[in-house]
């Protein structure tokens, strides 16, 4: 996406103290660093679709080290930069596990083509590239001839929606796939709309879950510092309790958290919140209660 300060986003939420939290809270944690991307020159737009070479590029060393952290047996955490690394994440976790779920949480759907799409961001075109469903929609793209679609679309659960352009509307309905955009939100609650999630993915066979959560699926009173924020989402408690239901399932196998960007808030506190925020969605993934934890080994003084 165009706006600079993303690529901030993972040593603002390591300097929050994801990892010693995470720790804390009984998790073995392995931190593999920050994936070098080689720098593209002459990114020129392939029609509308901009920094085509770099995102290929990006994405194809990210679905790489995805695949073989999963490999070891971990559940990943990729945390962006900007929403278009959901095609390496995604990407490299259904190389390691094969068939998945995906439960995208954002205020966007982030599934135009590149001939829907009116910017030509990538990380407003994610999904596309990664749905079975959508292949004879993609042109050839320079550094994109690696991906090979791996998500059906029955797999694909939205939440949070209250952007979605004409386009993207359209293949939602094309393809059915399930969406609980704000107005579902609204009228069911997020613990029915978690129910309903779950039954759905695992109504036939339960697969591992991809997580993919853009922080500004939450409110952005609460998470300003981010580059396309939409009035009107989840609360912060809402934000966590889809993490805290998530977690309950056993399912979560990888989980994204991006577009956190620190030149988007107005204050240090905009900054602070929105990457608090993005710690405890975090830490609610890995099994941090609200009413409390203590390690298993814990004894009374
Ligand atoms: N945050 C964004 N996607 O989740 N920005 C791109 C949206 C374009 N419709
Ligand atoms: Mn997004
Ligand atoms: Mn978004």
């Amino acid at each position: 996406q165009p706006r600079g300060g993303v690529e901030r986003g993972p040593d603002l939420i390591r300097a929050a103290g994801l990892l010693n939290k995470l720790r804390e809270q009984g998790c073995t944690v392995k931190d593999y660093g920050n994936l070098a991307f080689e720098e593209v020159v002459d990114d020129e737009p392939v029609g509308r679709v901009k920094c085509a070479r770099a995102v290929g590029s990006a994405n194809k060393r990210l679905s790489d080290a995805v695949q073989a952290v999963k490999r070891e047996g971990h559940t990943t955490v990729m945390l962006g930069g900007d929403h278009s690394l959901a095609i390496g994440s995604i990407h490299g976790h259904s190389a390691a596990v094969g068939e998945l779920s995906v439960v995208w949480v954002d205020a966007h759907a982030d599934i135009n083509t590149p001939l829907t799409s009116s910017t030509g961001n990538i990380h407003g075109q994610p999904m596309s590239y990664l749905l079975h469903e959508l292949q004879s929609k993609i042109p050839v793209l320079p550094n994109f001839s690696w991906i090979k679609p791996c998500v059906s679309a029955k797999d694909l659960v939205y939440i949070g929606l209250r952007d979605v352009d004409p386009g993207e509307h359209y293949i939602l309905k094309l393809l059915g796939v399930k969406v609980f955009s704000m107005s579902e939100v609204d009228h069911l609650g997020v613990p029915r709309v978690m129910e309903e999630t779950c039954d759905y993915l695992s109504a036939k066979v339960k697969k591992p879950i991809h997580l993919s959560y853009d922080i500004d699926a939450i409110d952005p009173s609460v998470t300003p510092a981010t580059g396309t924020p939409v009035v009107g989402g989840l609360t912060y408690r809402e934000g966590v309790y889809i993490t805290e239901h998530l977690c309950q399932t056993g399912l979560l196998s990888a989980v994204d958290m991006v577009e956190v960007n620190p030149l988007r808030g107005r204050t240090e506190d905009d900054v602070q919140s929105t990457v608090s925020t993005a710690v405890d969605l975090l830490l609610g993934c890995f099994g941090r209660l609200r009413e409390g934890n203590h390690s298993s080994d814990y004894r009374l003084p």
